[in-house]
């Protein structure tokens, strides 16, 4: 990308989309385009024509989504499927037509097979059944990957696909019930705290094992990819090692500094068994994160405090 290339950033008030506007700022990125919902409702294809026809990105980044943990995503199923697959496929259609000369899509981890051979390498997609909790939001972000992988065979079009395992960090969704686990506990043990409640309930068995990318890093990847990478073939993003929930939560506990106990709620869902990915691409091009999980927390942690107390 051109320092002076005019770039849109959907979801630019988002977790991801925050954290790669602030990173093109960083790197001296002058011409970034943004549209909160409100101003600009994705979701609808009239509108979503008329602004890419209008303002002729040359670069885009698609991060706006619905978004959620693994209550949200098996609660508001259609939501999910519906407004995942409108978002994203109203800005790649858009993209093609208005000539954008790139585009990068986020997905997911989620899109793997619930019991895929550990760790995730890129080629598992569409091997075996979805985890059921999170289905209609996984086969969104699947149609998302084949409509770039369509579009670049029959257009030529450079649209690429990138994803990311489960991410935290700056502007995270700090709700009780739709948040996902790292920023859901933070908040819960920091409220335990503050109210002298003697112990913290944590859903599931607390045996899954997740990994987790700070979303800082996540920009960096994607900037980097951006610039770097032209391939087909989509690519994940996070950092090759994992945490049972359970450890996860014994980390959070000791960095909000709360002294109560803990107990599991097995009435809730674990998910998928383990969701660890292959990263072996992403380093072979030359990126690795920076952010170890203890160090994020703290950084996450303390952007819960300035913002949400
Ligand atoms: N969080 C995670 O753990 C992971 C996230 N991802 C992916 O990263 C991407 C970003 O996620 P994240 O930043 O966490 O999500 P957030 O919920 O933090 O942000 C989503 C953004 O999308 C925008 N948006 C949602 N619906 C619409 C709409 N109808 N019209 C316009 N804008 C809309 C919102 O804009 P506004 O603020 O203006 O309302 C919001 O800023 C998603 O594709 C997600 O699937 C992938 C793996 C893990
Ligand atoms: C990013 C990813 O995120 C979701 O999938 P998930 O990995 O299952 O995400 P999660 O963070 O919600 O849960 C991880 C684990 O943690 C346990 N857990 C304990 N206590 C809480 C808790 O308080 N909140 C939440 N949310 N989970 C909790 C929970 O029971 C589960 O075992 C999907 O949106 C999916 O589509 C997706 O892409």
């Amino acid at each position: 990308m051109e320092k002076n290339a005019k770039i849109y950033v959907a979801g630019h008030r988002g977790m991801v989309g925050s954290a790669i506007y602030e990173k093109l700022k960083r790197e001296g990125y002058t011409n970034v385009v943004t549209r909160t919902s409100k101003e600009l409702d994705l979701r609808n294809q009239g509108d979503v024509a008329t602004f890419f026809a209008s303002e002729k990105p040359e670069y885009v980044f698609l991060a706006a989504a619905k978004v959620g943990g693994i209550i949200a995503n098996n609660t508001y199923r259609a939501d999910f499927i519906y407004e995942n697959i409108a978002i994203q496929s109203n800005i790649i259609h858009q993209a093609h037509v208005n000539e954008v000369k790139k585009l990068l899509f986020l997905g997911s981890s989620c899109i793997y097979p619930k019991l895929a051979p550990q760790p995730l390498k890129e080629d598992y997609l569409l091997t075996g059944t979805l985890e059921h909790t999170n289905e209609p939001y996984a086969i969104a972000k699947i149609a998302g990957i084949k409509m770039c992988e369509a579009y670049r065979s029959q257009y030529g079009d450079n649209f690429i696909s990138v994803m990311p395992t489960n991410l935290y960090g700056y502007n995270d969704n700090y709700h009780p019930e739709n948040s996902h686990v790292l920023p859901a506990l933070i908040r819960r043990f920091h409220e335990a705290k503050t109210s002298n409640v003697p112990e913290v309930v944590i859903w599931g068995t607390g045996t899954p094992l997740r990994e987790f990318l700070f979303s800082t890093d996540l920009a960096d990847a994607c900037v980097f990819l951006m610039n770097n990478y032209d391939e087909e073939q989509f690519i994940n993003i996070g950092v090759g090692e994992d945490i049972s929930i359970k450890d996860l939560a014994l980390m959070i506990k000791k960095i909000v500094g709360y002294e109560g106990e803990l107990t599991f709620d097995s009435s809730k869902p674990d998910g998928t068994p383990r969701k660890l990915m292959d990263v072996s691409k992403l380093h072979q091009l030359g990126w690795q994160h920076r952010i170890g999980l203890e160090e994020g927390i703290r950084l996450a942690y303390a952007d819960f405090i300035a913002k949400h107390c």
